[in-house]
Formats: structure tokens, C-alpha cells, sequence
């Protein structure tokens, strides 16, 4: 996959930084997001996990960002497919959130739902609220994390699927009408 990457300089090790790490989350968890399934398929092969650092980022081109943390397992797998597809999780969806959020093994996690694919080959989750299928085009290193700058190839919508966000800790429903 060829992609620009920016890396930044992490502060300096400090007492006070657990604390600090502590209270980021106990504000995070106050600001609601959806829950995504973000997905890959390709020669690294596949892999996905759940994930709320998901944002738009411009409309020309299509563009949305996503926060994945080197640490996590399917790490190299994105890295090196370079192609994703993230999957909005619809109200029913609790379950399968928890199983990509959780240690589950790759093949148990797929086998929860049903998949298709467009543009790319990365998974598209039968019943979610949209797909963007996108390429991954830009890879900045933040911290724990990489933001990858996805272009958006495809878009499926449902507009009858109500949504769910998480928040305080919880998932809860949204409804579509
Ligand atoms: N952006 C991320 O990497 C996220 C990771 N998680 C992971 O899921 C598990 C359960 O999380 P919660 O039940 O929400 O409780 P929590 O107390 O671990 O996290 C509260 C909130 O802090 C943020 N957060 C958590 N871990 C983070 C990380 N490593 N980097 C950046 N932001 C982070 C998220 O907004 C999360 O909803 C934890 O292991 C957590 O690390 C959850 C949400 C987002
Ligand atoms: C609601 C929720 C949102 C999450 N959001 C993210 C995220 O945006 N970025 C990320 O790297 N991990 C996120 N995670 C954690 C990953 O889903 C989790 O690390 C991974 O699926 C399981 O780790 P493993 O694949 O290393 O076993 C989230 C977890 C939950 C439950």
C-alpha cells in the first residue's frame, strides 16, 4: 500500500500521565459516538474490529478518518491490505459490537452476520445503517494510535435502520424516523 505517513512526538514520560489518561476517558465516555464495524479483506487478509474514533473529514474528495490502535490485532492486517469498509451499526447490532471489541477469535467474529462485498473486497455487514467502502490514502501516527485517512469509493444507505451510539459506557438506540 503506498501511503504518506506522518509521524509526532509523544510528551515526555511523566507521574501525572495516568491520572490524566484516566480522566480523557472519564470525559470521552461523556461524548456520544456511533459504533462502527470497520472491516478488511485483501492479501494480508481478513479482519475487523469495533470502533467509535470514526469522522468525517471533507466531502471533495470524500473523505472520513479512522483511529486504530497499533496494539490492537488486526493491526498489520489493515496496515497491509490498505483498503477498509466501515460498517454503521444499526440498533439490533449490540451483539456484534461486543464481539469485535472483544478478544474473540477473527473467524468467530465474522461468523455472526452475514457479508458482502463492493468496490474493494473489504466486508460490508448485512443490515448496517450505511457502508463506506473506502482506500486508504494517508496514515498519520498520533500517540497509541494511527489515523488513517480513508477515500470514500462506495456508500450504501438504509434510511429505515434506526442507530445506535455509545455513551457513558452504554449502547443505546436511535431511531431513524
Ligand atoms: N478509540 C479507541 O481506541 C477506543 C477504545 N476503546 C476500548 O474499548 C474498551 C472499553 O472502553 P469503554 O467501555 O468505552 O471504557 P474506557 O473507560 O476504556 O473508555 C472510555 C472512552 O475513552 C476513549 N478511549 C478508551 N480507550 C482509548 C484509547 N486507548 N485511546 C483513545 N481513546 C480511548 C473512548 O472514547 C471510550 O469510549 C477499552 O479497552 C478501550 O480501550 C473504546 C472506545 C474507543
Ligand atoms: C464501543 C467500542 C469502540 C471502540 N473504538 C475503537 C476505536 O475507535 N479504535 C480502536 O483502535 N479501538 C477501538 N475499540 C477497541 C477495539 O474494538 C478492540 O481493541 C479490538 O476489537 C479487540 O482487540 P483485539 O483485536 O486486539 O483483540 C473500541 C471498542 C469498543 C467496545
Amino acid at each position: 500500500m503506498q501511503v504518506e505517513t506522518v509521524t509526532t512526538t509523544p510528551p515526555a514520560p511523566s507521574a501525572s500521565i495516568p491520572d490524566v489518561r484516566l480522566l480523557f476517558r472519564e470525559g470521552m465516555a461523556r461524548l456520544g459516538a456511533a459504533v462502527n464495524i470497520v472491516t478488511t479483506d485483501g492479501p494480508a487478509g481478513r479482519a475487523g474490529f469495533t470502533a467509535s474514533a470514526v469522522c468525517s473529514v471533507s466531502d471533495t474528495p470524500p473523505t472520513l478518518l479512522v483511529c486504530l490502535n497499533r496494539q490492537a490485532s488486526v493491526y498489520d492486517t489493515f496496515k497491509r491490505n490498505g483498503v477498509l469498509c466501515v460498517n454503521t451499526l444499526a440498533r439490533d447490532h449490540e451483539a456484534i459490537s461486543r464481539l469485535f471489541g472483544g478478544k474473540t477469535p477473527m473467524a468467530e467474529r465474522f461468523a455472526s452476520a452475514g457479508w458482502s462485498t463492493r468496490e474493494t473486497g473489504a466486508p460490508v455487514l448485512d443490515g448496517s445503517v450505511v457502508a463506506f467502502d473506502c482506500r486508504v490514502t494517508k496514515v498519520v501516527e498520533s500517540g497509541t494510535h494511527d489515523v488513517l485517512f480513508c477515500n470514500v469509493l462506495s456508500i450504501e444507505i438504509d434510511h429505515a435502520r434506526d442507530g445506535l451510539v455509545y455513551f457513558a459506557r452504554r449502547y443505546h438506540g436511535l431511531s431513524a424516523g
